[in-house]
């Protein structure tokens, strides 16, 4: 993808002395994150939403709407298998938004995210980092680096690295070796104290740092990683049948002859 941008030159609330807006949203059902990030700083206030949930799209464009914000692209961290994505379905009611996802995810989208991309939201960018291993084409999100972007760093790690978990490894792709290695490797790039922001789960917020010491199976060697994924006997998730084929069109079934 390169760098998309819509240029011209501070957690909950604002960071880096009011530029970044920053909302956390919370989908019951799924028990899904979606992220609302904007430069306030920007006239258009150009906005965007991470991991955005088809039941709740109603509610974040209402919010984008009170906030004064442009709302210009809705991001998935990877083909979710709990929930359908609001990408599709934000596409239908604000006509300009481009959906995205990693090329590596192989799914339908406007446009298409590779390792060392960057997103540009007015003057404030996120990096794309590859992270397979819950599934193959799992990207995290990281605020970017440089005196005008906001400090601390934000990581939006999908369902890559959980907060005291991780993600499944056992469809989709999933690799419990993949993703032992992607997290670690990804995690000697942050510094420590970089903010994790996750898609599902019910903690808001970690470090990297605190979830390499205390996360109860990544700060373990690698074949007890690997030996604790073997074992997780978990049910597959209930939606997965409907949210895999219609994420894998970025929840656009209906027209994704247009895409
Ligand atoms: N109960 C949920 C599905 C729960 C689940 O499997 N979550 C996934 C992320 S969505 S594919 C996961 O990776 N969980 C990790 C874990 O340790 O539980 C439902 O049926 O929707």
């Amino acid at each position: 993808m390169g760098s998309y941008t819509t240029s011209s030159s501070s957690a909950q609330g604002e960071s880096m002395n009011g530029k970044l807006i920053f909302r956390q949203l919370f989908e019951k059902e799924s028990s899904t994150y979606t992220y609302l990030l904007a430069d306030s700083f920007h006239p258009d206030k150009p906005a965007l939403l991470i991991d955005p949930v088809d039941k709740t799209v109603d509610r974040d464009l209402a919010l984008a709407k009170e906030l004064g914000l442009k709302l210009i692209y809705a991001i998935n961290t990877h083909v979710h298998a709990d929930h359908v994505t609001g990408s599709g379905l934000i596409k239908t009611k604000v006509p300009h938004v481009k959906s995205i996802i990693s090329k590596a995810s192989n799914a339908k989208a406007d446009l298409f995210v590779e390792p060392g991309d960057k997103i540009y939201f007015g003057d404030i960018f996120l990096e794309v980092r590859a992270t397979p291993g819950h599934t193959l084409g799992c990207v995290t999100y990281v605020t970017g680096d440089g005196v005008d972007q906001p400090r601390p760093r934000m990581a939006f790690t999908g369902d890559a690295l959980l907060i005291k978990g991780c993600g499944r490894t056992d469809f989709q792709g999933g690799s419990s070796d993949k993703l032992y290695d992607s997290v670690h490797s990804q995690a000697r790039i942050y510094c420590s104290s970089e903010l994790v922001y996750t898609s599902a789960f019910h903690f808001q917020v970690s470090t990297v740092g605190d979830e390499m010491l205390y996360n109860p199976r990544l700060s373990k060697d690698k074949e007890t990683f690997k030996n604790i994924m073997q074992n997780l006997n978990l049910s597959y998730p209930k939606m997965i049948d409907v949210a895999v084929p219609s994420n894998m069109v970025c929840g656009l079934q209906e027209t994704k002859s247009d895409l």
